[in-house]
């Protein structure tokens, strides 16, 4: 079985603090209860940047623009226990857009600063890539989950190709 295509998307603004994250409390599907990235599944024949555009919409009313998104890498979600949830996940960050988040049927969104990320109420693989992509890392990881499909069995980063060691770009 080969892994459903999904995307995310890390709206970035300014907050009192610093640097703050729209992340949100998934309310349906796999995950609930957790809170996570926005995005969702790519539909067939869709591009990955309509699918973001219309999923950030749909989550949280927010309105994105394609010349917007900046390209951060990807993660495939691995669960052996259960093929059927492997994921291959294309991430953008974004930090130009319009209206305020507000809740759907699906999340309830909520800003989070990018120093202090909910990890003990996200997928415990968050951790591995998330606030990499925040700080400026790109690439690939290849993230395999445990048979509980919970726990986080290995995490591997590739990096872009020509990539040089502590260079940041494309954030
Ligand atoms: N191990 C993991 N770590 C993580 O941080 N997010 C994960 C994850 N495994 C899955 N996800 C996220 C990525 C993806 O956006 C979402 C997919 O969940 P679902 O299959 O329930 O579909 P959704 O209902 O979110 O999608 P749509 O129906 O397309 O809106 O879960």
């Amino acid at each position: 079985m080969s892994a459903a295509d999904v995307t995310l998307c890390f709206l970035l603004r300014d907050g009192p603090a610093g640097e703050e994250v729209l992340l949100g409390l998934k309310k349906t599907g796999i995950g609930t209860g957790k809170v996570v990235g926005i995005g969702g599944h790519v539909e067939p024949g869709e591009s990955v940047v309509a699918a973001i555009c219309r999923e950030v919409a749909e989550e949280t009313c927010i309105t994105i623009e394609p010349m917007d998104l900046v390209p951060a890498g990807t993660v495939e979600f691995l669960f052996p226990a259960k093929p059927s949830w492997d994921m291959f996940t294309t991430v953008f960050l974004c930090r130009v857009f319009a209206g305020e988040a507000q809740e759907s049927e699906e999340i309830s969104p909520q800003w989070y600063p990018v120093h202090e990320l909910p990890h003990e109420h996200m997928w415990a693989d968050a951790i591995h890539w998330l606030p990499a992509f925040l700080t400026g890392e790109r690439g690939h990881w290849r993230v395999e989950l445990n048979d509980d499909n919970e726990t986080v069995a290995s995490s591997v980063h590739t990096p872009p190709r020509g990539a040089v060691p502590g260079d940041h770009f494309g954030s």
